[in-house]
């Protein structure tokens, strides 16, 4: 029995969709306008879910004899989850690696356009052309006056005269060189309290000794400027807590950046809020520090390679001097890159010789054949070789900033050698962590070996895009000297004293890694600090 609940007439809804839509006839202007709207819609969906993502539509991946490869992600957002949360180093590299995409692959945060390469030669061909010499800016670091300091001042004159002054002034050999007596105090002084924290506590924590030395010895590089822990304690938490602020700001994930439209409503971390409050601080201490310099007027001081960095910046003249501003925003940069790089490069190389006891006996047995219960200086540590191969072995498993810290930008269209083109405007990235633990490059990647280092030697200041830390090319890290210097001679002396043992009950060695502006442990290293028989404490 038919009951008539089935329409036969197929045609139902020529009548019915007009009627819905509130129209008698389906060439109704209005009808011809909701199917245009949904035509539109249709090929916005299509257009977001293009190669590479929303920001790479119109074929703009397309450019080259080889299209860029690279995930869809969502409509409106691209790959921005990714990034926003977790571990970016290694989400980025397992999907480069799953989808075969590691020479480049193409993706979108929000309206951003980026390439990020997990290859040798490709990264090699990005981080030396001149067309990528310039930086995407994040807003963070545009409202911390960033843009007037080396490392996000756009490729031009201004950078270029930066790029100079740090060179032949600031990081010149003769000035490292003259700054060994500040890194020997801060260690002395870290050892010191080592050894209390072991007596007291039975177990040390690491991290807050490397923390207070770096700072003291950046702080005593860059202004000419030591503070004492039991001293200076307002002055020390005001410096600490504006230090903090800083990295919060730059380090945390500004939506904003990719999607300027949310700015008007969506400010969870008060970012803008905060860099105002944050700028007057800053600007009042650096310039008092300027201040005091100009003061003393000590020209002996400003001549000799012993001078800090403000007595530096006060001495250029002509074509090379620098407006007040633009000193404070040079200076503050330098303690921002400064600090934590090398504070957490050691704890991490520390972590993995409390984890290799073989390791860090055969390092006590070269200190103590090269120096013998002496105290340890630059000129010893630099003919160490397996150090030198221990904290290179760090570089490679922990790489302080995975994703090189900050991008890169192209000025133009680039034409990459394996037919590949970058558009002009496209953000460009090098997955350092993923090149460093790709089986392909590095045999048994996942292992820690100094060995490897033994018997082929690796340039690690940018010379061999396989382990290149600091980056490369006209970017390359400026402060790459000073910070390999440093972290070599304090790893030397914390193992010439103590013998680092971990504990295992309380407090086991836990690798779990937390990426902020630079990548560190996630959980600080505890061990126990044995003093080593026949090498006093300085
Ligand atoms: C273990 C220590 C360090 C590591 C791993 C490191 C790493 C890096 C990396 C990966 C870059 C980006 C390079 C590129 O784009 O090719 C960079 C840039 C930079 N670093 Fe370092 N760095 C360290 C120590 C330092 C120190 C001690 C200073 C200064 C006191 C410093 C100052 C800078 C500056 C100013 C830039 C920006 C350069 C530019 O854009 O022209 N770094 N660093």
């Amino acid at each position: 029995m038919d009951l008539g609940l089935v329409s036969k007439d197929t045609t139902w809804w020529v009548f019915t969709l007009p009627a819905f839509l509130g129209s008698k006839n389906l060439l109704d202007a209005y009808v011809l306008f909701s199917l245009f709207i949904a035509f539109l819609s249709l090929a916005l969906i299509s257009w977001a879910f293009a190669v590479g993502g929303i920001a790479w539509k119109n074929g703009r991946n397309n450019k080259g004899t080889v299209p860029i490869p690279g995930p869809r992600g969502l409509p409106i957002f691209g790959t921005l989850f990714t990034l926003s949360r977790g571990l970016a180093h290694r989400s980025l590299a397992a999907m480069a690696w799953t989808r075969s995409n590691t020479q480049l692959m193409a993706f979108s945060l929000g309206s951003t356009p980026v390439v990020i390469s997990s290859d040798p030669h490709t990264a090699k061909e990005i981080l030396t052309s001149p067309n990528f010499a310039d930086r995407p800016i994040k807003q963070s670091a545009k409202s911390l006056m960033f843009s007037r300091a080396i490392g996000f001042a756009p490729n031009g004159t201004y950078w270029r005269l930066l790029r100079r002054i740090a060179s032949s002034h600031l990081f010149a050999p003769k000035r490292i060189v003259a700054h060994e007596a500040g890194r020997q105090l801060d260690c002395t002084i870290m050892l010191r309290n080592i050894a209390n924290e072991q007596k007291l506590q039975g177990v040390v924590s690491l991290r807050k000794h490397l923390q207070f030395a770096a700072l003291n010895n950046i702080m005593g590089s860059v202004f000419g400027k030591r503070y004492d822990e039991n001293e200076d304690i307002d002055e020390l938490e005001e410096l600490k807590g504006m230090v903090r602020e800083g990295f919060e700001l730059l380090g945390a994930f500004n939506w904003s950046d990719y999607l300027p439209w949310l700015s008007y409503f969506y400010d969870p971390f008060r970012i803008n809020e905060r860099c105002l409050k944050l700028v007057p601080r800053v600007r009042k201490l650096v310039k008092n520090i300027i201040e005091q310099h100009r003061k003393q007027n000590d020209e002996s001081k400003k001549l000799s390679d012993n001078g800090d960095f403000v007595d530096v910046l006060l001495s250029l003249d002509g074509d090379e001097k620098l407006k007040e501003d633009d000193m404070v925003a040079v200076l503050w940069e330098m303690i921002f890159r400064g600090t934590d790089t090398t504070a957490l490069l050691t704890e991490w190389v520390m972590a993995e010789l409390v984890l290799h006891p073989d390791v860090q006996a055969k390092l006590q047995l070269e200190i103590d054949g090269a120096v013998a219960g002496k105290a340890l200086t630059d000129a010893d540590v630099a003919k160490l070789p397996y150090l030198q191969a221990v904290v290179k072995e760090t570089l490679r498993i922990h790489p302080p900033g995975p994703l090189l810290s900050w991008a890169r930008l192209s000025t133009s269209d680039v034409q990459l050698s394996n037919g590949m083109v970058v558009p002009a405007n496209t953000t460009a990235m090098v997955n350092m962590w993923a090149i460093t633990h790709d089986p392909h490059v590095w045999e048994d990647p996942l292992q820690f070996k100094p060995e490897r280092f033994l018997e082929a030697d690796v340039d690690v200041r940018g010379g061999d895009l396989r382990l290149a830390p600091f980056g490369a090319g006209r970017r390359v890290c400026p402060g790459k000297n000073l910070g390999l210097v440093t972290v070599n001679l304090w790893v030397a002396k914390l193992v010439q004293h103590f013998g680092w043992v971990q504990d295992s009950d309380r407090h086991p060695v836990d690798l779990s890694e937390v990426l902020k502006l630079s990548c560190e442990m996630k959980f600080p290293l505890h061990a126990l600090a044995v003093e080593r028989e026949g090498n006093l404490l300085p």
